[in-house]
């Protein structure tokens, strides 16, 4: 026999694996290891049973350590084996199975127990924790039988188990007691536009609910309530928070309060056993998240290796929740106090909520709501103790030095190498860049297997993909290859073939359904997926603003100095006296510094202030010309047969009826038309999208041009003789080019990918053309016009006030 001494570990979970795994790395030769676990699996990832319930993963793919990593280093396993009895003199501890195993060392990581409510009618069938993969698969196999279900609390884990049952095709109702949900993780203005948008998923919430009891024979029924109402349900699941796990401690001898008593070393009362993880009470703190509990794992580790550290110094936390569509983010003490100052930022457009708390010049509290890229960067802050003073504001609208809103990559490119880019594992950039530039990995997956970054709760994945993106050589050419973009495999034509396959019919169903790598998805791919659903239903999707880049959002072309473009529509190109005093007027009225005529022959007000623009939109009155977005732009026009001496028709007349006939079409890339009254082709039709060149007795539809980086020339499509043959074929052209070009690109690259020829063959039949006419004009029939959306509509139009005193709110002093 070895040398090796005896380190028994009871509890297969989260914390204790990952203090012995981290031992095995710093000593893998001091010890013979034993682990007991209740559960019959090996170590599994409890914090991704969200996402098995939400479709997002299968239980296999869960599993940590499998069985193999066990046998390779030599650990001893006893799952489905609880641990009844320590004999702290003896040294040994003993299942209820009867195994008796001697220690020297030995580790208590037994985690928590769900605190089920003590409500009569609690123990009957259909009343369940969420906790472990049993919780799951019953809540699983109970969507198949039944319809209704409950969630008692309307904390973190409530809210997974009802996305879950939502997607399970349940009908869910959460149960709380508290006027808002998530109250120890959001302030009231988060919480009501997270249920805003929880509702909006299906889920319904029953707030200020006291359960009194819950009834059914055996199997559950309904649950009643203080007030004296009732709720129908056939599975009920509680999430009311939890408890320590510290009985077998208690009954040991070893100290308890709430939960088992460590040191810093997490050393218990009782010479040579320790505890780690939920079970565990440190400085009077039990966790109930990863990361603490991996950093003091990874403390443990050093302490059973006989490597100094400086101990435990206990954690600063911070959540996520991990509900697709929906980002909420909430970090260290975010109540407002006398002694602390709170700016908030509410911008109702893009749904983003943000308050950031300072105390004596420090950040010590965050929430975010929508947008939480800055989540790692604040917490950073936070963790570090940094000093905000002086630049309050720019931390909370996360701006970059230069004055801009920092882009996703941007932001991973200028973070600073100690900055941890995964919480739950404490994973830093530079260890992510070591693994990039030295180990070899260039894929989300190689780093997450390489640093375990990204493999807890994947909320970092997003950054972990940016540093994949921006720093390994070969990581854009697979993207590629593999898919529209590194969250999927899959293709564009694929992805809208299952989508029109399985009906699906929001950004969230389709990567759930379609197994997304990226719970959250990417700049690439959010915007994408929102093309396609709105092309393909465009009677019932809503537009996902979120999903859409700033200048759609806001309608009007952001400038480089922060100020907008303003362009409205003026149909081929003719203005009138009136108009133009009009524009003019309304120029001088908001001080606007340039007024500038386009390549499109349209008016551009540049220099425009964000909040004067639904004002200046009211003055105007007049449609918006769309020059922000993936849309119809412009129809450019030559004077044509009504004063050219050259001209044989009407190009004016025919540049209007197509510019009313497309206004607010949405396209996959922006599209631009022109017609010429003649071959001489003044409106330079050949360099556009579909540009229309008279010709004696009829005209020439040519296609897939472009003016821009890549000039290229038209192709003819085909020669017709009257106006409505110009209208059918150009509404058939642009329905084909919607339906089967790639979001973002443009018809000159489109058509190049799949030849004119097979243009020309689609659109050849009459019945085929029409039936393109016939889609895309429901689709038009269902646009409308986004700057007047906004003048009637006063809560998006307060998103256009100034981000300055009125929208920073302080507490206990004023912004800077
Ligand atoms: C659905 C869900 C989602 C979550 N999401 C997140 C998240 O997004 N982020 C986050 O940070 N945290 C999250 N958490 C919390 C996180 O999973 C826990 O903090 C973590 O798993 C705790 O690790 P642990 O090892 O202390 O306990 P556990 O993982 O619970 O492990 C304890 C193990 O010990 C076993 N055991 C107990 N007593 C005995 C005994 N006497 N003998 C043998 N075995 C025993 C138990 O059966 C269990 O398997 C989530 C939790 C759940 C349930
Ligand atoms: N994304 C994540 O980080 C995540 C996800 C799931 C779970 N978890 C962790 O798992 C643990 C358990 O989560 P949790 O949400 O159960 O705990 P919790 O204590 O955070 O929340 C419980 C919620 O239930 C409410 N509640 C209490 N009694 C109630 C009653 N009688 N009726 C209705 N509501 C009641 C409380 O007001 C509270 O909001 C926590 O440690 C949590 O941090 C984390
Ligand atoms: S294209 Fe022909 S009709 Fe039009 S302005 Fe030029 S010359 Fe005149
Ligand atoms: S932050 Fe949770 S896995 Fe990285």
């Amino acid at each position: 026999m070895s040398e090796r001494k005896q380190l028994v570990l009871i509890g297969n979970g989260m914390a204790g694996v990952r203090a012995v795994e981290h031992l095995l790395k710093l000593a893998p030769d001091k010890y013979e290891i034993t682990i007991f676990g209740s559960e019959p699996h090996p170590n599994y990832n409890r914090i991704m049973l969200s996402s098995v319930l939400a479709g997002g993963a299968d239980m296999k793919e869960i599993v940590i350590n499998d069985w193999n990593w066990y046998q390779e280093n030599g650990i001893r396993l006893f799952t489905g084996e609880t641990v009844t009895q320590i004999d702290t003199t003896g040294r040994t501890v003993r299942s209820d199975k009867g195994t008796e195993v001697p220690y020297d060392k030995l580790i208590l990581a037994t985690g928590s127990n769900p605190f089920i409510l003590p409500l009569p009618g609690a123990d009957k069938e259909g009343v369940i924790a969420f906790r472990d993969m049993k919780d799951c698969e019953t809540m699983i196999s109970a969507s198949q039988k039944y319809k209704k279900a409950a969630v008692i609390g309307g904390g973190l884990l409530g809210i997974e188990a009802a996305r879950g049952l939502l997607h399970l095709g349940m009908e869910v109702s959460v149960i709380h007691v508290q006027n808002y949900l998530m109250e120890r993780q959001l302030d009231e203005p988060a919480s009501k536009l997270l249920q805003k948008e929880l509702e909006a998923q299906g889920m319904k919430f029953l707030l200020n609910k006291h359960t009194t009891s819950i009834t059914g024979r055996k199997r559950v029924k309904s649950l009643a309530f203080t007030d004296g109402t009732e709720l129908e349900a056939d599975l009920v699941v509680m999430a009311v928070g939890i408890r320590p796990n510290v009985q077998l401690a208690k009954i040991s001898g070893i100290e308890v309060n709430r939960g088992i008593v460590v040191n810093d070393y997490l050393e218990t009362s009782i010479p040579d056993v320790y505890a780690v993880g939920e079970c565990a009470e440190h400085r009077g703190i039990a966790y109930g998240l990863v990361a603490p509990l991996y950093e003091q794992g990874d403390v443990l580790a050093k302490q059973l290796a006989g490597i100094g550290t400086e101990g435990y110094q206990g954690s600063v936390t911070s959540t996520k929740l991990k509900v697709s569509g929906v980002n909420v983010f909430s970090a260290g003490d975010f109540h407002d106090s006398p002694e602390a100052k709170s700016l908030r930022l509410q911008d109702d457009v893009e749904g983003i909520y943000k308050k950031i708390v300072i105390k004596e010049g420090k950040l010590v509290g965050a929430v975010l709501f929508g947008d939480t890229s800055a989540g790692a960067s604040l917490f950073s802050m936070m963790r570090k103790g940094e000093s905000v003073e002086g630049r309050e504001k720019e931390v909370l609208l996360g701006f970059t030095p230069g004055g801009a809103p920092a882009s996703p990559d941007a932001k991973m490119e200028t973070m600073p190498e100690d900055e941890i880019v995964c919480g739950c594992n404490g994973v830093s950039k530079a260890v992510i860049l070591d693994a990039i530039r030295n180990k070899g990995c260039s894929t989300v997956s190689s780093v997450k297997a390489c640093t375990k970054a990204s493999g807890s709760c994947g909320g970092c994945k997003p950054d972990v993909e940016s540093l994949v993106r921006l720093y390994a050589e070969n990581s854009a050419a697979e993207a590629v290859r593999e898919g529209i973009c590194g969250c999927t495999p899959l293709s564009r034509d694929e992805i809208v073939a299952e989508m029109k396959r399985m009906g699906l019919k929001s950004v969230r169903e389709v990567m759930n359904v379609l197994e997304w790598r990226e719970p959250e998805g990417c700049s690439k791919c959010r915007p994408s997926l929102n093309y396609y659903l709105g092309m393909l239903w465009p009677e019932e999707y809503t537009d996902e603003k979120e999903s859409r880049f700033t200048n759609e959002r806001y309608h009007a072309n952001i400038q480089k100095d922060g100020t907008y473009s303003v362009v409205p529509r003026i149909y081929g190109g003719v203005t009138s006296p009136g108009e133009l005093k009009k524009i003019a007027a309304i120029a001088e009225k908001y001080d606007v510094p340039m007024v500038k005529i386009t390549g499109g022959q349209r008016l551009d007000l540049l220099g425009v202030k964000k909040e004067d623009l639904p004002a200046m939109w009211e003055d105007l009155d007049m449609p918006s010309g769309h020059a922000y977005g993936k849309a119809l732009r412009t129809v450019k026009t030559c004077v044509g047969s009504t004063f050219c001496r050259f001209g044989t028709q009407d190009s004016i007349g025919m540049g209007i009826r197509l510019e009313k006939a497309f206004e607010r079409l949405n396209t996959p890339a922006k599209v631009k038309l022109a017609v010429s009254g003649c071959p001489r082709n003044c409106a330079e039709a050949t360099i556009k999208d579909f540009g229309v060149v008279a010709i004696d007795g009829g005209w020439e539809l040519h296609v897939g041009g472009n003016g821009g980086v890549h000039v290229r020339a038209t192709e003819l499509l085909c020669v017709v003789k009257t106006e409505d043959e110009v209208l059918e074929w150009s509404s058939a052209f642009l329905q084909y080019y919607r339906e089967h070009a790639a979001w973002n690109e443009r018809t000159s690259v489109w058509i190049e990918r799949v030849g004119l020829d097979s243009v020309k063959k689609a659109l050849e039949k009459r019945e085929d053309r029409l039936a393109l006419v016939e889609r895309i004009e429901t689709t038009l029939k269902h646009t409308t016009d986004p700057w007047r959306e906004i003048i009637e509509n006063d809560d998006l139009r307060k998103n256009f006030t100034p981000l300055a005193k009125d929208q920073l709110v302080s507490q206990g002093g004023s912004p800077k």
